[in-house]
């Protein structure tokens, strides 16, 4: 079992290739390192926070879908965080570089962002509570993993804030609650042995899909 629960961690695997591609692309080397250049962190940047958006939209879709009021108090505690704590980061950051919250709010939004976080919505929309948060899962747990694996092996990087946000413990925690609640969402829903629901196949691929999805928007922040 991973350290971000079961389910996460059979998806995960289900992923391939396509898993390392997203956590180890070269943008995220290039925060590590240090050799990413600043224009496409700020490019990044900005378009991140216009994903948090939709991404803060997507959990409080979750919590129309949710059965209990545990998933509720957790999937609506996300969008908070979302909005109070993580979109602070991309605020604070490119406030420093000039760029202010007016400037943030009229941003063109790139075709690769649009094609992620519409994706996820329309998991929630035309899916279940399943659905979507197989959709969101490689958001939130990625960039966990992420954080955690650039705590330990960053260079000398002037991207020291940024993991330190998602390697912090506030962030782990955030992640590690994700992870038990896919976990008993889907025993809720699908009983102690779901790959053996038929449902099972379309969960992993819609988490595949979302992780492409990654892929591309790193790729897109390499080229403002
Ligand atoms: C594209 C993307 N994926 C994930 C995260 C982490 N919430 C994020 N800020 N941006």
């Amino acid at each position: 079992m991973s350290d971000y629960g079961s389910i996460f961690g059979k998806w995960r695997a289900a992923a391939g290739e396509t898993w390392p591609a997203y956590t180890h692309h070269a943008f995220v080397e290039g925060l590590r390192d240090g050799s990413l250049p600043q224009a496409s962190f700020l490019h990044y940047l900005v378009q991140d926070y216009i994903f948090l958006i939709h991404f803060s939209r997507a959990w409080a879709l979750a919590v129309t879908k949710a059965d209990t009021i545990d998933e509720m108090r957790h999937c609506a505690a996300t969008v908070n965080a979302l909005i109070d704590g993580e979109m602070k980061l991309h605020i604070g950051i490119c406030a420093e570089a000039g760029i202010s919250e007016a400037d943030l709010a009229k941003a063109e939004e790139r075709i690769e962002n649009l094609a992620y976080t519409r994706f996820v919505l329309d998991a929630g929309h035309s899916g279940d509570f399943l659905d979507l948060l197989a959709a969101l899962a490689p958001c939130v747990i990625g960039y966990g993993e992420i954080g955690a694996r650039l705590k330990e092996a960053a260079g000398e990087t002037p991207y020291q804030q940024w993991i330190d946000t998602y390697a912090s413990d506030d962030f782990q925690e955030v992640c590690k609650a994700a992870g038990a609640l896919i976990d008993s969402a889907v025993a809720r829903r699908l009983g102690d042995h779901p790959e053996d629901s038929p449902r099972w196949t379309s969960l992993c691929d819609r988490f595949t899909t979302a992780t492409r999805l990654e892929v591309g928007f790193w790729q897109m922040g390499m080229t403002p």
